[in-house]
Formats: structure tokens, C-alpha cells, sequence
């Protein structure tokens, strides 16, 4: 598949993501399309090159590649009235809605696409995204090759042979810029109570983050490791990990990366008909 022309059904935070992380990763913005029936979606695009339509069957005539990025509750509806237009372009498909197995994607479109399951992450605006994807068996080599790139170039990308396996994976990396957003906030209300001021507080809560995450990338040590050369004898960090430790925070993030999956389950089965 050379040179590809890719398209978004839904231009919204998650296909945003991967746009603006394609264009600064060098991909042409004359081969990508966003179909978007919000005018200011539409227009948030009109300055980056790209092509903006609002009717998506002009987006998949054009398309060899159709990224589906409406909201899983939405996907049905979407794609069902396009079924004839697909099948009149059988482009490859790329879907990045959580919990919709790629079984009721091809269904509702006629059947017998090549289709690729994504679970991207939101950090992909900075290039710094993971995506999980899995490939039905209608997927060629030189499609997979296709997809990888787009997605390696805005990040990491990994494969995996079990479609389930994309629940994991929500709650691993799709989910999970949201918790360290969470961890931070928490962090942020804490140093300004303890008198930081909001900008100094955010600045070295957010240089932290950035500089934990690269040393286990970089190091090649792990966080257990890293964790416990902060840990002075009798210092300080000792006693905000205890802290932790007293309130359980293995169980407290499994619960919630349990809860997350959970949902993506949920999801697959509620809206597989
Ligand atoms: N936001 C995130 O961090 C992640 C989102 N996802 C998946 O990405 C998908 C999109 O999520 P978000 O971007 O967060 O939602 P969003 O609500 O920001 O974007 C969806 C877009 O689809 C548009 N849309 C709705 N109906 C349409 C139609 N008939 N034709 C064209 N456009 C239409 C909406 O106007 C909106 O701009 C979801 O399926 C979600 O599961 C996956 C991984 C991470
Ligand atoms: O919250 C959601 O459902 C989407 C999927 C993964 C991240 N955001």
C-alpha cells in the first residue's frame, strides 16, 4: 500500500490527535480527508491543507483508508447508511472506537473488509502516542505495514493476535493518560496547599511526570528500581510511599483498571447487535 490516502469519519479529540500528530510526523496533510458534521470540527482543520467534508461517502469514495472515530454509541448508525459506499471503494478500514469488535463493524457495513481495531491514546498530539491494534484475517501484510506506520510515527505501536486483548489495552494506555492526569491534579491541590503557587506548582509536577516516564524508557531499570533510589533511609520520599502503601495503592489502581476493562467488555456486548 504506497502512499495511501487516509480519512477520519469524526474529527474529534481522538482523530484530532492522530492528525496533528501525522502532520508533524511529516505525513502529507493533501492525503488525509476528516469528515465532520460539526462545522467548527470541520473548521479547526481548514488552516492544516487537509480536505474537510461534511458528507463522509465523498470522504470514502477518495479514501484508501477509513478511520472510524465517532464515538462507539455512534459507530452503527455512521457506517450502517454508508454500506453501499464502502463496498463500492472496499477501502481498508481502521477503527479506533473502544469496545466494538471488528465482527460487528463488518457486519453493519456488508461484510468482508479488511479491517484494523486500534486503541490509541490522546498523547499522539504530541508524538508521543501508544496504540494497541489488531488486525482481522482479511488484513494484508502490506496493509499492516500501512497502519503501523502511520501509527509508529506518532508514537509506539503494538500489535496483538488476540482481539480481547484490546480491552487490556484500553485500560493499560487508551484510558490511562486520563489517571495521570488524575495523579497530577491531586498532586497540583496538595503542593498549593502547602503554599506553591499554582504556576511553579504545575511546572514541576508536569517536568516530574516527564522526566519519571523517560528514565524507566531511557535507563532501561524499572519503576520498582528507580522508586527505590528516590527512597533515602529515613528520608522523605520513604514516608510518602509508605503513605501510599497504607492506603493500598496497588488495590486501588487495579480496581480502577478493572472498572475500565470492565466497561470495555460491557461496551463490546452492548453494542454488538
Ligand atoms: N478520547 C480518547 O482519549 C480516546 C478515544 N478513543 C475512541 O475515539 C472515538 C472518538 O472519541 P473522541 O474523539 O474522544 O470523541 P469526540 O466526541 O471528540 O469526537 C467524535 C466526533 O465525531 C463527530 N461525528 C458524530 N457523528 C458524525 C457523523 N455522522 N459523521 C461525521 N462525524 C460525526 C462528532 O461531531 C465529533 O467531532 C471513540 O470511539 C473513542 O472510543 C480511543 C482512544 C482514546
Ligand atoms: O473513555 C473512553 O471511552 C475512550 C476510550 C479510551 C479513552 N477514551
Amino acid at each position: 500500500m504506497h502512499d495511501p490516502t487516509i480519512g477520519f469519519i469524526g474529527a474529534g479529540n481522538m482523530a484530532g490527535a492522530i492528525i496533528d500528530g501525522m502532520l508533524a510526523s511529516g505525513f502529507p496533510a493533501d492525503r488525509i480527508w476528516i469528515c465532520d458534521r460539526n462545522e467548527d470540527k470541520r473548521q479547526a482543520f481548514d488552516h492544516k491543507g487537509l480536505h474537510a467534508t461534511a458528507d463522509n461517502a465523498t470522504l470514502i469514495r477518495a479514501c484508501d483508508i477509513v478511520v472510524l472515530a465517532v464515538k462507539p454509541q455512534a459507530l452503527k448508525s455512521v457506517v450502517e447508511p454508508l454500506a453501499s459506499e464502502f463496498k463500492a471503494r472496499n477501502p481498508l478500514v481502521v477503527s479506533v472506537a473502544a469496545g466494538v469488535t471488528a465482527e460487528s463493524i463488518d457486519r453493519w457495513i456488508g461484510g468482508g473488509f479488511a479491517i484494523v481495531r486500534t486503541m490509541p491514546n490522546t498523547p499522539a498530539l504530541v508524538m508521543t502516542g501508544s496504540t494497541g491494534l489488531y488486525a482481522n484475517a482479511r488484513v494484508s501484510d502490506g496493509e499492516k505495514g500501512a497502519v503501523e506506520s502511520i501509527f509508529s510515527g506518532i508514537g509506539t505501536a503494538v500489535w496483538v493476535d488476540r482481539e480481547d486483548d484490546l480491552h487490556a489495552v484500553t485500560a493499560a494506555s487508551g484510558s490511562a493518560p486520563a489517571y495521570f492526569f488524575r495523579f497530577m491534579e491531586a498532586m497540583q491541590k496538595a503542593a498549593e496547599a502547602q503554599g506553591l503557587d499554582a504556576a511553579t506548582a504545575s511546572a514541576l509536577i508536569a517536568q516530574t511526570a516527564l522526566g519519571a516516564a523517560k528514565m524507566v524508557q531511557e535507563t532501561g531499570e524499572s519503576p520498582a528500581e528507580l522508586r527505590r533510589k528516590v527512597c533515602s533511609p529515613k528520608g522523605t520520599t520513604e514516608q510518602a510511599i509508605l503513605s501510599f502503601e497504607r492506603d493500598d495503592i496497588d488495590a486501588v489502581v487495579a480496581r480502577a483498571m478493572e472498572a475500565c476493562h470492565h466497561r470495555s467488555i460491557e461496551l463490546s456486548k452492548a453494542l454488538a447487535d
